[in-house]
C-alpha cells in the first residue's frame, strides 16, 4: 500500500489521489471511490450554480418549509436534487437520509452497498447575503443484504461506523475535504479546469486555539457550564467568530485552531445541529484530524441514533478547548 502521507506533487487531482489511495478504504472495492467521485462532481454543479444564485433568481425562499419547520431556501431544494440524483444514479447508494427529506430514500432495487446521510446545503440563510456555505455528507455501508428492503439498521448507525464522510465548502475557494478514516485531506476547485487539487494535505487542527464560536443570542437559557465556559473564553481573551454555517465555522477553526458550539438552549432543548447529517460527518473528521468532538460530555461518535433528524449538543474543535469545555460540565452540575 502507497502511504497517502508521503507528501504528493503539487497539482495531484482529487480523481489520481483517490486511485492512489483506494487501498486505504478498508473496503477497497472501487464503489466507494466512485461515491465519492459523484458527490464531488454533484458539488461541482451545485458550485456553479452557486455563483450564479445572484444573477438567476435563485438566491431567496421558495415558500415552503422543511421537515424541521425550517424555510427552505431555492438553493436548498436544487442542491438535495442535484445531490440526490447524482447519488442515486451514481448506482454505489442503497439509502439516502436527507435534511430536505423526511423519510429516508430507498434507492429502488440497488445493488449500491453504501448509505449516505446529507445535509446538500448547510448554512442557506447566508445564501441571500453573499456568505460562505458548504455540504456535509457521512457513508455507511449497508448492513441489510443487498436486494432486500433497507432496514433502520442501514441508516441508524452510530457514527463509528462512518466508513467516509466529508464537506464541500463554497467560500472564497470552493473546497472538498473529506476523510476515509485514514487521516484528511482537503481539495480546492479550479473552476476553469473543472478540477479539485490537492490543497491542504493531511490536515490537522491545532490542539489548543484562541477562537469560540457560539451563537450567543440565547445565552440566557444556555446550562450553567456553557455559560461559565464561555466566561472562561473572555477571561483568556479568545476571540469571538460566528458565521452561522457550520461547515464555514468548522473549516475556519481546523486551520486556525478553536472551538464550535451549539448547546441545548430553551427553543432546541437538544441543540439544532442534527447528528447524522450534520454531527457525525463533522466528529469524524474532527478526530481523524486530531481534535475532538462531545456533546458536552460523551462522544458525539458514540451517539446510537433512535430517529433520522435526531438533534443533538454539538462541542467540536480543539482537543484541549473540548476538553476544557467538558471540565466545567463535570463540575458543575446542571
Ligand atoms: O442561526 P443559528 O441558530 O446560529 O444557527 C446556525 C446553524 O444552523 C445551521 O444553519 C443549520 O444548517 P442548515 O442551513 O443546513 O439548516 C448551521 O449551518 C449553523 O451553524
Ligand atoms: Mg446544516
Ligand atoms: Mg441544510
Amino acid at each position: 500500500m502507497e502511504d497517502s502521507r508521503i507528501a504528493l506533487p503539487i497539482g495531484t487531482t482529487l480523481d489520481r489521489f483517490i486511485k492512489r489511495n483506494q487501498d486505504d478504504f478498508q473496503y477497497a472495492t472501487g464503489e466507494l471511490s466512485q461515491l465519492l467521485r459523484d458527490i464531488a462532481l454533484a458539488g461541482k454543479v451545485v458550485n456553479r450554480e452557486m455563483n450564479k444564485a445572484g444573477l438567476i433568481n435563485i438566491a431567496g425562499a421558495i415558500g415552503t418549509m422543511n421537515v424541521q419547520g425550517e424555510e427552505q431556501q431555492k438553493l436548498d431544494v436544487l442542491a438535495n436534487i442535484r445531490f440526490i440524483r447524482a447519488l442515486t444514479k451514481g448506482g454505489e447508494v442503497c439509502a439516502i437520509i436527507s435534511e430536505e427529506d423526511e423519510k429516508v430514500i430507498d434507492v429502488d432495487h440497488s445493488k449500491g452497498k453504501y448509505v449516505v446521510a446529507i445535509d446538500p446545503l448547510d448554512g442557506s440563510s447566508n445564501i441571500d447575503v453573499n456568505v460562505s456555505v458548504g455540504t456535509i455528507f457521512s457513508v455507511y455501508r449497508r448492513i441489510s443484504p443487498i436486494g432486500s428492503p433497507i432496514q433502520k439498521e442501514d441508516y441508524l448507525q452510530k457514527g463509528t461506523e462512518q466508513v467516509a464522510a466529508g464537506y464541500l465548502l463554497y467560500g472564497s475557494s470552493t473546497m472538498l475535504v473529506y476523510t476515509t478514516g485514514a487521516g484528511v485531506n482537503g481539495f480546492t476547485y479550479e473552476p476553469s479546469l473543472g478540477e479539485y487539487f490537492l490543497s491542504h494535505q493531511n490536515m490537522t487542527i491545532p490542539k489548543d486555539g484562541k477562537i469560540y464560536s457560539i451563537n450567543e443570542g440565547s445565552l440566557f437559557s444556555f446550562s450553567e457550564p456553557v455559560k461559565r465556559y464561555l466566561e472562561y473564553c473572555r477571561e483568556e481573551t479568545y476571540s469571538g467568530r460566528y458565521i452561522g454555517s457550520l461547515v464555514a465555522d468548522f473549516h475556519r477553526n481546523m486551520l486556525k485552531g478553536g472551538i464550535y458550539i451549539y448547546p441545548s438552549t430553551a427553543k432546541n432543548p437538544n441543540g439544532k445541529l442534527r447528528l447524522l447529517y450534520e454531527c457525525n460527518a463533522l466528529a469524524f473528521i474532527v478526530e481523524q484530524a486530531g481534535g475532538k468532538a462531545t456533546d458536552g460530555i460523551n462522544r458525539i461518535l458514540d451517539v446510537k441514533p433512535t430517529s433520522l433528524h435526531q438533534r443533538v449538543p454539538f462541542f467540536v474543535g480543539s482537543k484541549n478547548m473540548v476538553e476544557k469545555a467538558k471540565v466545567f460540565h463535570e463540575m458543575i452540575h446542571n
